[in-house]
């Protein structure tokens, strides 16, 4: 029975007996007046708690709730598609706002440019251009680059399917790697602007140009090609993609701007070229013309892979013997190592024994033997860091700084991947601490280089340092706190470089930072790709980056301040050195000439006082 109809009824006074049964009989009228006010009071106190009880108002009473059954819940279930779920959880992706949709936007259409002119073995050059679109609060994003173009076949399950990709399943250094970036941000600009994404593709230079026009079926995860035709474009082999979206352009710390920038200085191979929605253009020459060095993929390592990751590999094997499998499946197991991986197991295991009909139990020892045998790291040459030199030439060429200093540290492994960091320090403004001691033993100031660079990018003397987050060569803008290599620079104690660090906080001083990570498979927190998971390993390497770095950063520091103090010393004593040489030609009875040589001798010996 209803609940709710139960209370009714006793209200009208039907049903269970009620105040009014205990009434003795002949009453007064006043009184079975107030009865009867009392009743429609309490039945509209009951209506009123009902109602609010609808809007949720606290101290209402809970509104009797509809019991659902197995079957009634059953004809709810369903399937959701990865694109539906995507589409409720689009900040997962990076799409949490329309600042931030926009660089999403433009970086992943720039990480599968420069992705697929490196797999092409092609020195990448990219044009973003972002134009406003039809209406107030929606830009027009378009990447251009000149990769190896995408064949017609691919073009809808790229764009118009999410999880679907060339990287995921490989163990390689790439910028994408979850195959959602590129879909995910044709379905962002689909579901704020209802228009489809664009896409120009030329696969080789004697291939015939394509357009295509296609937008995503959300609820099934495909494709829904609108156009699909042969046209003439005035451009070599590659990609155009261009997307309507509602987004937001703002320069700042976390602009368009500054991933391009950042992108710049950590892809010293690129040549970039920028327009922006108000028609301003800026160009970012490469200056080394050589590509990263081409990296290999790799098998997993044993000791990364978790046990029920071993179950599904033994069953989808093709291998007929678990030594091959070792072998075959694996990095760095030749026919020794298998060998004490198998007699370790124990559970009957045998080199022949048949990998599918090995049973959960087997596994489990076998993933025990697999972890407490000792196998050689992982091969590095998998990965391709930027190089400590490189490094330094990008920092130089877009921050103007007094110093710089670069490390790349030997690769290292967390969860059986190996990957390496690599520090790069720029510090203090040319006309903060700006001094410097020339061939002859003078300090002077120094001139400001005068190079269009990026005022912003080197924090103020008074305010934390800046950081540059890379992975695998892509600027991170956003989730700093969250990131391993934030943990990393916090507990690194840089008081003993010359810089003050309030406690569990960013040094201060005018510095930029930059960290890149470079391994096969970057461990984000998120899909969004925003910040590194904090793994031991990863933190431990970022310190010890950091530390050579600051090493290095400490002697400047001191020595600049030797310089300062020195010159203001001898600023003081610069003063009455003329003083003195008059003094001297009336002592001595010196000629003017004489009295200058003397001047002249005495500003010497002066400067070139004190070695540095
Ligand atoms: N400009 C391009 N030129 C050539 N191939 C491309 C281009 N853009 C995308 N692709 C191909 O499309 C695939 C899917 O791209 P998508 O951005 O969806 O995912 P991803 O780059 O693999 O991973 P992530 O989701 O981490 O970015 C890529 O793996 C690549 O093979």
């Amino acid at each position: 029975m209803n609940a709710d109809a139960t209370n009714t009824d006793t209200a009208a006074g039907g049903g269970s007996p009620t105040l009014f049964d205990l009434e003795p009989a002949g009453a007064s009228a006043e009184v079975t007046d107030q009865r009867t006010q009392a009743v429609a009071k309490k039945a509209s106190t009951k209506k009123t708690a009902k109602k609010a009880s609808a809007k949720g108002e606290k101290g209402a009473e809970p509104a009797p709730r509809k019991r659902a059954s197995a079957e009634s819940m059953a004809a709810n279930q369903r399937e959701i598609s990865v694109s539906e779920f995507f589409t409720k959880n689009r900040h997962l992706l990076g799409f949490d706002s329309p600042l931030k949709a926009l660089l999403t936007a433009v970086k992943e259409a720039v990480d599968n440019s420069l992705d697929a002119c490196e797999e092409g073995g092609i020195l990448p050059e990219i044009t973003v251009e972002i134009s406003p679109g039809e209406q107030e609060g929606r830009f027009r994003i378009a990447v251009e680059d000149n990769g190896p173009g995408i064949v017609r076949d691919q073009v809808g399950k790229i764009f118009g399917k999410l999880l679907y990709g060339s990287k995921f399943h490989k163990l390689s250094q790439t910028r994408g790697q979850q195959g959602i970036g590129i879909a995910a941000a044709g379905m962002y600009g689909q579901l704020t602007t209802g228009k489809p994404v664009r896409i120009l593709s030329r696969p080789g230079k004697r291939a015939k140009a394509r357009e295509f026009l296609l937008s995503i079926d959300t609820a099934r995860n495909k494709p829904e090609i609108h156009h699909d035709e042969e046209i003439e474009w005035d451009h070599g082999q590659g990609t155009r993609v261009e997307i309507e979206m509602e987004g937001r352009y703002q320069k700042g710390q976390r602009s368009v701007d500054m991933y391009l920038k950042q992108t710049a200085i950590a892809n010293p191979h690129l040549t970039l070229h920028f327009v922006d929605p108000g028609g301003e253009k800026v160009s970012y020459e490469r200056n080394a013309n050589e590509l990263p060095p081409e990296t290999l993929e790799i098998k997993p390592h044993p000791h990364g892979v978790e046990l029920g990751m071993l179950i599904s590999m033994l069953k989808a094997t093709e291998c007929k013997s678990l030594s091959g499998f070792l072998q075959e499946e694996f990095s760095r197991v030749g026919a020794t190592v298998a060998k004490k991986i198998v007699d370790a197991a124990g559970k009957g295991l045998t080199l022949k024994s048949y990998p599918t009909r090995i049973a959960r139990e087997e596994a489990n020892e076998l993933h025990r033997a697999i972890s407490e045998t000792k196998i050689s790291n992982p091969s590095t040459d998998c990965i391709a860091p930027i190089g400590e030199e490189l490094v330094l030439a990008g920092l130089k060429k877009e921050i103007d700084a007094d110093f710089y200093a670069s490390s790349t540290r030997p690769p290292a492994v967390y969860r059986g991947n190996p990957f390496q960091i690599e520090v790069g320090i720029a510090y203090g403004k040319p006309e903060g601490i700006g001094l410097e001691l020339t061939e002859g033993g003078r300090i002077r100031k120094k001139v400001k280089s005068g190079k269009d660079v990026v005022e912003d990018l080197v924090a103020d003397a008074d305010e934390p340092v800046r950081v540059l987050r890379f992975a695998n060569r892509v600027p991170l803008l956003y989730q700093q706190s969250a990131c391993a290599v934030t943990k990393g620079i916090i507990q690194t104690n840089w008081k003993s470089y010359g810089l003050t660090q309030p406690r569990g906080a960013l040094p201060i001083g005018p510095m930029v930072l930059l960290v890149h990570i470079a391994s096969v498979w970057v461990p984000f927190t998120s899909e969004s790709k925003e910040a590194l998971a904090a793994y031991p390993e990863i933190i431990k390497e970022v310190k010890l980056g950091l530390q050579e770095c600051g090493r290095k950063l400490g002697a400047y520091i001191r020595k600049g301040k030797r310089l300062k103090r020195e010159f203001e010393k001898r600023s003081y004593i610069e003063k009455y050195i003329p003083h003195i040489g008059l003094a001297l030609q009336e002592i001595l009875d010196l000629t003017d000439a004489e009295r200058d040589a003397t001047v002249e001798e005495l500003e010497d010996v002066l400067h070139k006082s004190r070695k540095f």
